[in-house]
Parts: C-alpha cells; sequence; structure tokens
C-alpha cells in the first residue's frame, strides 16, 4: 500500500518540469499495435503506473514492448501479436486498456475484453464505443460480463456520439482507419490529445481529416507503419503545479513545449493567481492571499478539464468566499469533499453541484484518495496545511503523476512516498 506524506507550509519554487500525459501516451500504445510491421518508438512517455499496466496489456496479446524509463521512452513492436483477449487482472486496473480493443479487432479479428477499470466517478459507460463498432460491421457480444467483439473487416459509416467522448473518438478513429471506404464521425472529442493521437495515425499512414471541428472524417487505408512520436506535455499535472503555486505562495517556471493551460489558467487568474508566458516557458505566481472565490463548471474541451476539478476544489478551500463548482461530465466525482472536510474544509455537496465556504484553516490528518485526482487534491491540501497529511491509497497518484514526490521536493515541498 503506497502512500504520500505531506508536511504542509513550504512556498513551492523553482522549475516544475511537466510529464508527457497520460491521456495521450495510451491511446498512442493502442494505436501502435495497429502497425503489423516495424518497431514504434514512443517519446516522452510519463512514467506512470497506467503506462506500466499498458506495458503489462501489450505483452499479454503477444506485442515485443521495452520501457526505457530513464529515457522516458517505449519501444513497441507489435509485428506479432498472439492473443485477443484482454485480460482482467490487468485490464480492470486501468481505463486505458478499451484502447487496444480496435488494433486486436484488426490484427485478429476479434477482441475478448475480460473488464475495463478507470477511476471511479460514478457511471462510466462504453456503448457509444460498441454501437459505433456495430455501425462498422463488427458482431459485439455483450451478454455476457466478458464482451466479445468480432469481425473479418470492418467498414467505413456515418458515426455519431451522444456526446463527445474522449477514448470514444479515439477507439472510433483507430477502427475506421484500417476500415475500407469513409466514415464520419460526429460529435467527436475535440481534447488536445485526440488532435496528438490523430497527428501520430496521420503519420502512422491514416487518412484523417478535421480534427478539432467536432467532425472527423477517416478514408480507411490497407495498413499502418510503426513511426516515431513525441508525446504532447500534461495538461493535468501542467495545472496541478501551476494550483501547488497558488496555494503555497509560491512561484513556479513550468517547463514542457506548447503547455496552453486555457480555461484553467483564467480561473487560477479571476482567484488571483499570476501567469506569464515567457516563450517554451509558462510562470505562475501567487502573491495574493487570500485568494478569490470562483464559480467552475466542468465541460468537454475547450471547457474546464473534470480532470482538474478536484484539485480546483482543494484551491478554492483557501479562498476567501464561497466558490461553486459544477461537474457535468462524471456523476460521482465529489468524494474529495469529505476528506476535505476531515482535514477542517467546509465543503458542500449536493447532487452535482459543490460549494466551498472558504477560507477555512486546514490541519493535517490521515486521508483516503479515492481516485487520482482526489488523490493529487489531497496532496495539495496538504502542501498548504499545517502539520502532516497522510493519505492512502498512493497507488491512485501514481496511475497519473510520474515521480510526483521527487519533482516536488526539488520545488521545496516536504513529501515522502512510502511503501511500508
Ligand atoms: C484514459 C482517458 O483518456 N481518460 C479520460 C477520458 O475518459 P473517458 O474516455 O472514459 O471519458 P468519456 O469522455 O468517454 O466520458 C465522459 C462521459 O460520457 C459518458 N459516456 C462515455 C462513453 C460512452 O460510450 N457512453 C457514455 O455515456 C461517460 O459515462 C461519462 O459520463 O475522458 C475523461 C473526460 O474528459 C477524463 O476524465 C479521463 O481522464
Ligand atoms: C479519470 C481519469 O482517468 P481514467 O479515465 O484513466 O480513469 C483521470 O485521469 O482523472
Amino acid at each position: 500500500m503506497v502512500r504520500y506524506r505531506v508536511r504542509g507550509g513550504n512556498a513551492l519554487r523553482g522549475t516544475a518540469f511537466i510529464q508527457g500525459a497520460k491521456n495521450a501516451v495510451l491511446p498512442m500504445i493502442g494505436a501502435a499495435l495497429l502497425a503489423a510491421k516495424g518497431r514504434t518508438v514512443l517519446r516522452n512517455v510519463p512514467i506512470i503506473e497506467d503506462v506500466r499496466r499498458a506495458v503489462e496489456l501489450a505483452q499479454s496479446v503477444g506485442a515485443h514492448v521495452e520501457l526505457h524509463e530513464s529515457e522516458r521512452t517505449l519501444v513497441i513492436d507489435a509485428s506479432r501479436l498472439t492473443s485477443p483477449i484482454l485480460p482482467a487482472e490487468i485490464a480492470r486496473r486501468f481505463r486505458g486498456s478499451v484502447l487496444f480493443t480496435p488494433a486486436l479487432l484488426h490484427r485478429l479479428g476479434e477482441a475478448v475484453v475480460e473488464g475495463v477499470g478507470g477511476c471511479n466517478l460514478g457511471s462510466r459507460n462504453l456503448d457509444f464505443h460498441y454501437l459505433g463498432y456495430k455501425r462498422l460491421g463488427a458482431i459485439v457480444d455483450e451478454s455476457e460480463t466478458v464482451i466479445h467483439v468480432k469481425s473479418s473487416g470492418l467498414t467505413g459509416a456515418t458515426l455519431y456520439l451522444d456526446t463527445p467522448s474522449h477514448t470514444g473518438t479515439e477507439n472510433l478513429i483507430m477502427a475506421a482507419a484500417l476500415a475500407s471506404g469513409t466514415t464520419v464521425i460526429e460529435n467527436a472529442a475535440l481534447e488536445p490529445e485526440v488532435l496528438d493521437v490523430i497527428d501520430m495515425l496521420t503519420k502512422m499512414g491514416a487518412k484523417i481529416s478535421g480534427g478539432g471541428t467536432g467532425f472527423i472524417t477517416v478514408e480507411g487505408v490497407t495498413e499502418l507503419h510503426a513511426v516515431e512520436h513525441t508525446v504532447m506535455p500534461d495538461r493535468l499535472d501542467a495545472g496541478v503545479f501551476a494550483m501547488a503555486a497558488a496555494i503555497t505562495g509560491g512561484e513556479l517556471n513550468l517547463v514542457g513545449t506548447g503547455l496552453d493551460l486555457g480555461v484553467v489558467r483564467y480561473k487560477l487568474e479571476q482567484m488571483g493567481v499570476e501567469f506569464a508566458t515567457q516563450g517554451a516557458v509558462l510562470s505562475v505566481r501567487c502573491h495574493n492571499s487570500p485568494l478569490k472565490p470562483i464559480n467552475v463548471i466542468t465541460d468537454t474541451y475547450p471547457g474546464f478539464a473534470t480532470d482538474l476539478q478536484s484539485p480546483m476544489m482543494t484551491v478554492a478551500c483557501f479562498a476567501d468566499g464561497i466558490s461553486y463548482i459544477h461537474e457535468r461530465i462524471f456523476d460521482g466525482r465529489f468524494a474529495l469533499a469529505g476528506e476535505l472536510n476531515k482535514m477542517g474544509a467546509d465543503v458542500r455537496v449536493k447532487d452535482n453541484a459543490a460549494t466551498v465556504h472558504g477560507h477555512t484553516p486546514l490541519k493535517g490528518t490521515e486521508v483516503t484518495a479515492h481516485d487520482l485526482r482526489s488523490g493529487i487534491a489531497l496532496v495539495l491540501a496538504g502542501l498548504a496545511a499545517e502539520g502532516e497529511t497522510v493519505i492512502e491509497s498512493g497507488y491512485l497518484i501514481d496511475r497519473g503523476h510520474a515521480h510526483l514526490a521527487e519533482r516536488m521536493r526539488a520545488l521545496g515541498a516536504d513529501i515522502i512516498r512510502e511503501v511500508p
């Protein structure tokens, strides 16, 4: 059982190195399995538990995968896939496992999904994925807990997503990339990670247009080849470091090419945090205490990312006044409130909205991470609380943030990762 131990009170200062994006590298590992020849090289790979699970999953279906941790590089040879089964014991440990289905369908004619994991955030349906595969001509048997998808060749079609699902869009693009004919995906996700995956697939030989417009057209091709690709920076990791500067009254330079925090930056600016873009470096500092309260409504890109909603709830605890947070993507993403309240916060939840009554002083105690982002939000709370905060289960934090304790310690934080 991994746990993080944080002693609050130190302002974070210095240069924070932002990792590669979890939500881009996972679909890229799935995409690498589409190439029947050669070796794919992925660079700027975040060394997180989800990547380790994805490596295990790719190996379990027969790919040869090397994770070179100090070089943050993955080398994937998928020329010989041997099993269509995504085994429950690996696949249930992360959400990205769902992104292996298109490659198995194309390469082996079937995919057996024994389970899909990921953060526990309420209902997390996969109906858009399976309906899409069916529209492309696959047979999907959902009658048992194990889902069986089969196809002897997919054919392009017009697909529609009720809401712009992130992994749903990636999966349907990958399924369409090697289908015969043209596929149109309406109401597709606009997230930058989806566009990065489209860039990689395009290098591999896929014919995809309309990325970022909500209407994606894919002209099927007969094969895709292995390429080298550098994973984009993780805007969620960057958001967390910006918030760490905000609540500790610190000053950080965020390094990671092309960082754009979008609405997260604007919201933090409204609270009194100062940003300056200096070429490739994004500087963030906060000398205004207390912060101003804020209204946040989560939405698909370019709205406020749901994955930063929990960290933002922690920041709101340090604002003077009532902040309002409305969660619109997931129906169960407020487990953090109870944990912050244990530390002395006053967060009140009603249905899919929360009000944060700040500023109450937070005191360190033992708290529970219910999911990845509530975990990192508790680390943030610990950085600014009085005394020691102990956060379990640290594994959930390690699912999405690489070398967190080392990176924060380098900035002056008093934080250790313990494996009892
Ligand atoms: C590995 C990965 O990239 N994970 C991200 C991805 O998750 P993920 O791709 O699972 O999230 P989706 O965008 O698919 O889900 C958003 C909402 O749509 C609903 N839905 C989705 C698909 C479907 O077939 N049917 C359906 O009803 C879900 O229940 C949820 O309420 O996007 C989320 C929303 O930005 C992020 O929080 C996750 O970090
Ligand atoms: C919800 C998240 O991840 P996943 O979809 O991988 O569970 C997240 O990164 O906050």
